[in-house]
């Protein structure tokens, strides 16, 4: 069975169906027609709505979790805030559904934001507790304020908008909602932003000094987590013409939780199964309800067997299941080029170092280096275990606060700027343990190197996934384009993670240890890279331990030994170093070869 086809411009090369788009919008529209046609009891209609209603705040999880991976336990909370805007907007101020709706969607939104924004110090199992906190807040609010919330009493005789006040038409209206919201977050997945929301979920560390704002990205991704919420709740509050604060509890959250990893949290479709799942499965098991606890053990044990059994959900194992069926993709040779602005050769100097230190308690890890990096050709930092060759460019990418001293890139002083804003500045790097994406594949890696903020392509979605594919051949590996990098050998991941920072176009590439871990043939093609990015002028600074490695593509050495710098130098006169030969102890003979 082959569904997909595929295009060999330099543009994209991703597998696309050929019917998807239509026949999602037939999809849509058989729904919409049943729920006006279809004759329905009162109970029917019930459960339709709140699936629908419920299916759009779960969709806030897909983008705040399962694009983003970060935890929210609030989303009942931006729920409530939709529906009591649409409730208390239209019977107490006698304001528009849709300017209600408007307002709910913006103030769930300012709070989202306002949670996201507690990520900047919090993660983990701290930011789950801030979000569990938000919630009941929100919860205390609805019951306690009740000259405005009308307090347990809750909300009644909630309007719904003209032309969709009869309970069909409505549920047609929320099921186009759902379906255009359902694209959207679709599409997000594969946009600039939902790729940088997929680098942060993935390795934190790696997105920041890939240029991506990670706070940013958090906070957004909450933001629109939120709206969805805020949306989902003030349809909710339309459709059932009655809301109240147990509608919006703690408990809803994890329902809304349970329901996004149920169904499978990394798709929209998961989010929608998730949903009706949960909502029909009670129902089905209604008639259990005489035989008291029987109901709530069975449904429990269901959602666990489901879990254990398929823990990317429902929809992720289904999916496990179809791709089996796609035909693989291999993309045609672009034959681009990869011009790197940043090369050229000459006494310009790119990296001014000056008297840099970071000292850990009493450990003086880097001690008033100075260095300087000229344009084009590599220089190389070396030094024995822990002479803090790695701590220094943790310093100079902005991973580490310096204790002292400053950085100069290109004559701008990036002493202070954070990873990304240095990515920016035109660094790019790599790391001693291979950060890669590695649920995203080979391409998109290297597209968000491309997305780059900074990199003259970086706005033009077509631009950035040629650059990344010349990037990605410049490196040998344009053929593995589509396949996801957990799948590639270390000595494949090294070269995407150098396609990686290529893409970016950067004006001084750092390499912290490239070497680390290949065999010898890897070790032979990482030699032959390197020369051939060299060849194109760009600078390198290098960290490594394999002399060989360092004096057949260094021209320059610079050499650390317990924080200091002991030598500094063209290659052949450092390697003959005394002292360095001395820091090496019993290498000596080796270094100096
Ligand atoms: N986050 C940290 N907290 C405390 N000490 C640290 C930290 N990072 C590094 N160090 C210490 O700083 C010193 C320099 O470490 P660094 O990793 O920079 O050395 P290195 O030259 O890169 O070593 P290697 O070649 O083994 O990677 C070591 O003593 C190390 O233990």
């Amino acid at each position: 069975m082959s569904t997909t086809e595929t295009t060999a411009t330099a543009g994209d090369i991703r597998p696309r169906l050929r019917w998807g788009v239509p026949a999602y919008v037939l999809l849509v529209l058989v729904a919409m027609t049943l729920a006006i046609v279809v004759p329905k009891t009162g109970y029917i209609l019930n459960i339709s709505m709140q699936a629908t209603t419920y299916a759009v705040a779960v969709l806030g999880l897909t983008i705040v979790l399962g694009l983003c991976g970060q935890i929210n336990l609030a989303q009942a909370a931006f729920f409530g805030l939709g529906a009591y805007a649409v409730g208390l907007g239209q019977t107490d101020y006698g304001l528009n559904f849709w300017v209600c709706l408007l307002i709910g969607t913006g103030i769930a939104a300012g709070f989202g934001a306002l949670l996201g924004a507690s990520t900047l110090r919090l993660g983990g199992h701290y930011l789950a507790m801030v979000t569990i906190s938000f919630q009941q807040i929100v919860t205390l609010v609805l019951i306690n304020w009740i000259p405005v919330t009308k307090g347990p009493d809750g909300v009644r005789a909630i309007p719904r908008p003209p032309l969709f006040g009869d309970g069909s038409t409505y549920l047609a209206l929320c099921i186009a909602v759902l379906g255009i919201l359902g694209y959207l977050v679709w599409r997000l997945r594969d946009t600039r932003l939902g790729r940088a929301m997929r680098a942060v979920r993935d390795n934190e560390l790696a997105a920041g000094v890939a240029g991506i704002d990670v706070y940013r990205t958090k906070v957004t991704a909450f933001a629109l987590s939120a709206v969805l919420g805020g949306i989902g709740g003030g349809l909710f509050a339309g459709g059932f013409s009655y809301v109240s604060p147990d509608q919006f509890s703690f408990a809803e959250s994890v329902v809304f939780l349970t329901m996004v990893l149920l169904g499978g949290v990394a798709s929209p479709i998961g989010a929608v199964i998730g949903t009706g799942l949960l909502i029909l499965i009670p129902e089905w098991l209604r008639f259990l309800k005489s035989i008291p606890g029987l109901y709530l053990a069975i449904y429990g044990a269901a959602v666990i067997l489901i879990v254990l059994f398929m823990p990317d959900g429902i929809w992720g194992y289904l999916r496990g299941r179809l791709d089996r069926f796609k035909r693989t993709v291999l993309p045609v040779s672009s034959g681009l080029a990869l011009p790197l602005s940043g090369g050229g050769e000459g006494s310009e100097t790119v990296l001014e170092v000056r008297g840099l230190s970071k000292h850990f308690g009493g450990l003086k890890a880097v001690d008033e280096v100075d260095l300087t990096i000229r344009r084009g050709g590599v220089h190389a930092l070396i030094g024995p275990n822990g002479s803090g060759k790695t701590t220094t460019l943790n310093v100079l990418s902005g991973l580490y606060r310096a204790t002292a001293g400053t950085v100069t890139l290109n004559g701008q002083d990036i002493t202070n700027l954070p990873p990304h804003a240095r990515t920016k500045a035109g660094l790019g790097r790599t790391f001693q343990n291979i950060r890669l994406w590695r649920s995203m594949t080979a391409l998109e890696n290297v597209m968000v190197g491309a997305e780059r903020p900074g990199n003259p392509v970086a706005n033009d979605p077509a631009a950035v996934v040629a650059r990344a594919r010349a990037a990605l051949a410049f490196v040998d590996l344009e053929d593995r384009a589509n396949e996801v990098v957990a799948s590639f050998s270390y000595g494949h991941q090294r070269a995407v993670e150098i396609a990686r920072a290529l893409a970016g176009d950067p004006v001084l590439l750092l390499l912290d240890e490239p070497g680390a871990g290949l065999n010898s043939s890897e070790k032979v093609e990482l030699r032959n890279l390197l020369k051939r990015i060299s060849a194109r002028g760009l600078t390198i600074m290098i960290i490594d331990h394999d002399m060989t490695l360092v004096s057949e593509v260094a021209q320059h050495i610079t050499v650390l030994n317990f924080g200091r710098r002991i030598a500094d130098g063209y290659s052949a006169d450092v390697l003959k170093h005394p002292d360095v030969i001395a820091a090496y102890l019993g290498t000596g003979p080796d270094v100096a070869a």
